[in-house]
C-alpha cells in the first residue's frame, strides 16, 4: 500500500479537552477508512499531526515546515478558528494541496477568490443565523444590535447577519465593533434602546463586554444576548486581572440572558453512515476509546466533523483515483505542481455528498455546510440547557418552552412599546355644545314658521320674508356646522372623518356667506335708497337682492369647490404628549388627536377667510353709513347695523381662535362653537326679536 499524508492542523494537542479528542477522532477516520476494502484500497492515509494552537502564523509556518520536508503531502485538514484558516488556506492553494476544515464558521471562507481549494465539514455562520432569525421572528423581535471585535473573521460574520437580518427585515439598529473595553459600543445600544445583542468574538473580548455590560446594566429581563455556541459554558468563569468585574457579577449579567448557537455534535438520526455507524454508535465509541465519558465536549465541539472532514478527503482522493487511473496515472503521481491531479480532486469534492456521522454532506454549494441548530440558554453556573431545535432542511424551529427560561416570566420586548391613544373631544363638551346647537336650530326653525305665518303682516313684510329665510336658513348650517365639528374619531372612523372635515367647512363657510349676505345686502338696499343721488324714488325688489346673495355665495361655493378638487381635506394624526404608562414601564402611551387638513391648508383658509373679511368690510362701511336711518318702513335697519358689527368683531376673534387652537383639542372645540353658537344667536337676537316684539306690541296695541 502506498501512503497518502495529510497535514493535521489541531490546537493543543496534548490537552486533554480540546486535542486529544480531535487527534483521536482523526485516527478512528483513518484506521475506519484503512479498513474500508472499497476505498483507497491501494493507499493508507497517514497523518501528521500539528499543533497549530490558535495561532495563524504559527499555523502557517507549520504547514509550510511540513511542505519542506518529506513524504509529500496530499491535503491538509484543519486549522480550528476561522481566523487560523484564513492565514494557512490562503497559501496552502500555491502548493495545491486541497484543505478540509472541521471548525471553522466564518462564510468569509467561502469565498473562492482568495480560497479556492478549502472545502469544510463545518456548518457554517448562514445556519446560526438562519436558526436565530427563525427564533427572534417566534418572539416577535425586529430590533437588534450587533457588536463585534474588530479583528480576525468576526467583522465578516457580523456583516452577513447584518445583510441576512436587514433581508429579513430585521431592523439592525446598531452594528459596532468593540475598541477598549467595549462601552462605546454599549452606550450606542442603550442609546438606541436596542434589547437583543448579538454578539462575534472571542472569550477575552466577550468578558470585557460583559463586564461593561454589567455596569451599565444592559442584561437582565428586558435583555437578551446571543453568542456563538463555541465558546466553553464557562467562558466568564476565568480570573482576569485585567477586569473590572467579579465571577459572581458576570455570571449575573449573563445568568438567563444569553443564548448560544451550536450544530449537534452528531447525528441523532440513527441513519447509517459512510463509516458503516450510526452518529451515536460513532460516539459512543470515541467516548470508550477515551474512558472519559464524563468530561465535557464544550470546546471539542468537532469531533464529530473533523472525523467526517477525514471521510470526505478520503472519498474525494477515491473518486479521484478512480478517474486517474483512466489515464493510466494515479494519485502517487501528485506533487506540489501538480495542478491537474488538484483540480480533479477539486472537482470530485465539489461533487461529493454523503451521510456522514454529523448528518447529511454535500459541497455542491460552495465550501459553506448547511446544518442544523441547537440553541441553548446559559441557565447554571456551568453548563447550558438546550431551549430550542432549528431544522435547516425544513426551516422550522421547535421550542421547548419548558426549558426556557424568562427571568420575569415573559420573554424581552425588541423595545419600548408604544400604546397609542387617540384624544377624542370629551363628551361632556360635546353634548351641551350640541344641544345648543339643536335649541339654536328650533329657535331659527320657529322664527321661521312665524315669519311664514306673519309673512302679509306689513311690518313682517316691511323686513323682506324672503332674505329673512336665507338669514334664517345660514344659522340653520351655522349651528349645524357646531354639530359637524364635534363627530371626530370617537363617532366616525379616520377615513370617513375626513368627509366629515369637509362638510362641516361647507356648512359654516356656506352658512354664513347666506346669513351674512342676505344681512348685508338688506342694508345695501336701505343705503341705496337713502342715499340716491338722482333724487327719483327707488324701488329695490327682493328678488334682485336674493339675485345678489346668489351672486355672494357663488364665489364662496367656487372656492370651496376649488379647495375640495385640487387639494381635498385628509384625516392626519398629530402625536401629542408622550409618557410613560403608570402600569407597565415597558409601555410608552402616545396620545395623538385626528386633524383635518389638506397639503396648503393655511392658503385655502387664507382665500375664504379673505373672501368673508371683503364681505364683513362692506356691510361694516354699509351699517356705518346707514346707522341714523330710523324709519318704521325700514324697521330693521338698527339692528342690521348692530349685526353687522357684532358679527365682524365675533368673526375676527373667531378666525384668531381658529389659527391658534386646531391642537388643542377640547378647549379648541369650546372656542370655536362658542363662537360660532353666540356670534349665530347673537345676529339672529339683534334681527328677529325686535322684529317679533315689535309686532306683538303692535297686535296688542290693536
Ligand atoms: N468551532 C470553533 C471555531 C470558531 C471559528 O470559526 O473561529
Amino acid at each position: 500500500r502506498n501512503n497518502l499524508t495529510v497535514v493535521c492542523l489541531i490546537p493543543h494537542i496534548s490537552s486533554l479537552s480540546v486535542g486529544k479528542f480531535l487527534v483521536t477522532s482523526v485516527k478512528a477516520a483513518g484506521h475506519d477508512i484503512n479498513q474500508a476494502n472499497n476505498i483507497l484500497s491501494n493507499y493508507s492515509l497517514q497523518m501528521e499531526f500539528y499543533d497549530s494552537k490558535t495561532n495563524g502564523p504559527l499555523a502557517t509556518k507549520l504547514l509550510i515546515d511540513s511542505v519542506f520536508r518529506q513524504p509529500q503531502k496530499i491535503a491538509v485538514i484543519g486549522p480550528l478558528l476561522s481566523t487560523t484558516t484564513e492565514y494557512v488556506a490562503s497559501i496552502s492553494k500555491y502548493w495545491n494541496l486541497v484543505q478540509i476544515g472541521y471548525a471553522s464558521i466564518t462564510v468569509a471562507l467561502d469565498d473562492r477568490s482568495i480560497y479556492p481549494y478549502y472545502f469544510r465539514t463545518a456548518v457554517t455562520e448562514k445556519s446560526f443565523n438562519a436558526a436565530r432569525l427563525a427564533f427572534f421572528k417566534h418572539f416577535q423581535w425586529n430590533k437588534i444590535g450587533i457588536v463585534h471585535s474588530s479583528s480576525g473573521a468576526y467583522p465578516k460574520s457580523a456583516l452577513l447577519v447584518l445583510n441576512e437580518m436587514t433581508k429579513a427585515n430585521v431592523d439592525v439598529a446598531v452594528i459596532e465593533s468593540i475598541t477598549g473595553d467595549g462601552s462605546f459600543a454599549l452606550n450606542s445600544l442603550k442609546s438606541k434602546d436596542v434589547r437583543i445583542i448579538m454578539f462575534f468574538g472571542g472569550s477575552n473580548i466577550a468578558l470585557k463586554v460583559m463586564c461593561s455590560a454589567y455596569h451599565l446594566h444592559i442584561y437582565g429581563p428586558k435583555y437578551s444576548w446571543w453568542f456563538q455556541g463555541w465558546l466553553h459554558s464557562t467562558w466568564w468563569d476565568v480570573e482576569s486581572p485585567n477586569n473590572n468585574c467579579t465571577k459572581e457579577q458576570l455570571f449575573e449579567a449573563i445568568n438567563n440572558n444569553t443564548f448560544y448557537t451550536k450544530t449537534p455534535l452528531y447525528s441523532t438520526s440513527g441513519r447509517i453512515s459512510i463509516s458503516g455507524k450510526a452518529g451515536t454508535q460513532y460516539y459512543q465509541r470515541l467516548e470508550n476509546n477515551l474512558n472519559q465519558s464524563n468530561t465535557s465536549f464544550s470546546i471539542s465541539d468537532s469531533i464529530g466533523t473533523i472525523y467526517d472532514a477525514v471521510w470526505s478527503l478520503a472519498l474525494g482522493l477515491n473518486r479521484t483515483e478512480q478517474r486517474l487511473n483512466m489515464n493510466k496515472t494515479s494519485i502517487t503521481e501528485f506533487d506540489y505542481q501538480n495542478t491537474f491531479i488538484r483540480s480533479v480532486l477539486v472537482e470530485k469534492l465539489s461533487k461529493l455528498s454523503f451521510y456522514g456521522v454529523t448528518g447529511y454532506i454535500s459541497f455542491l454549494n460552495g465550501s459553506s455546510r448547511l446544518g442544523d441548530v441547537t440553541i441553548s440558554q446559559q441557565q447554571v453556573w456551568d453548563s447550558r440547557t438546550a431551549v430550542a431545535f432549528y431544522n435547516i432542511q425544513k426551516n422550522t424551529l421547535e421550542i421547548n418552552n419548558a426549558s426556557l427560561k424568562w427571568p420575569e416570566g415573559t420573554p424581552p420586548k425588541d423595545r419600548l412599546i408604544i400604546t397609542v391613544i387617540i384624544r377624542t373631544i370629551a363628551p361632556e363638551l360635546f353634548i351641551p355644545f350640541a344641544i345648543v346647537s339643536c335649541l339654536g336650530i328650533l329657535f331659527s326653525l320657529a322664527i321661521m314658521t312665524y315669519v311664514a305665518m306673519k309673512r302679509h303682516n306689513r311690518f313682517i313684510k316691511m323686513s323682506s320674508p324672503n332674505l329673512n329665510y336665507c338669514i334664517l336658513n345660514g344659522c340653520i348650517m351655522c349651528y349645524l356646522s357646531v354639530v359637524f365639528l364635534g363627530l371626530d374619531g370617537r363617532f366616525i372612523p379616520a377615513i370617513q372623518r375626513q368627509y366629515m372635515c369637509t362638510i362641516q367647512i361647507w356648512f359654516l363657510s356656506l352658512g354664513f356667506t347666506i346669513a351674512f349676505g342676505a344681512v348685508t345686502v338688506k342694508t345695501w338696499r336701505i343705503y341705496r335708497i337713502f342715499f340716491n343721488a338722482s333724487g327719483l324714488k327707488l324701488v329695490v325688489k327682493d328678488l334682485r337682492l336674493i339675485g345678489y346673495v346668489v351672486q355672494i355665495l357663488a364665489i364662496d361655493a367656487v372656492i370651496l369647490i376649488l379647495w375640495a378638487v385640487i387639494d381635498p381635506i385628509k384625516t392626519t394624526v398629530v402625536n401629542t404628549e408622550k409618557k410613560l404608562s403608570n402600569i407597565n414601564i415597558e409601555i410608552i402611551v402616545q396620545k395623538q388627536i385626528q386633524v383635518c387638513q389638506s397639503s396648503h391648508n393655511t392658503i385655502w383658509l387664507a382665500a375664504i377667510f379673505s373672501y368673508k373679511m371683503l364681505l364683513l368690510l362692506w356691510g361694516v362701511i354699509l351699517a356705518w353709513k346707514t346707522r341714523k336711518i330710523d324709519i318704521d318702513s325700514l324697521n330693521d335697519s338698527r339692528s342690521l347695523a348692530m349685526t353687522i358689527y357684532n358679527i365682524f368683531v365675533l368673526s375676527c376673534a373667531g378666525v384668531t381662535i381658529n389659527l391658534v387652537s386646531h391642537l388643542i383639542l377640547d378647549a379648541g372645540y369650546a372656542l370655536k362653537a362658542g363662537f360660532i353658537i353666540l356670534c349665530t344667536t347673537t345676529s339672529m337676537a339683534l334681527i328677529f326679536i325686535p322684529k317679533v316684539n315689535n309686532h306683538i306690541n303692535k297686535a296688542f296695541r290693536q
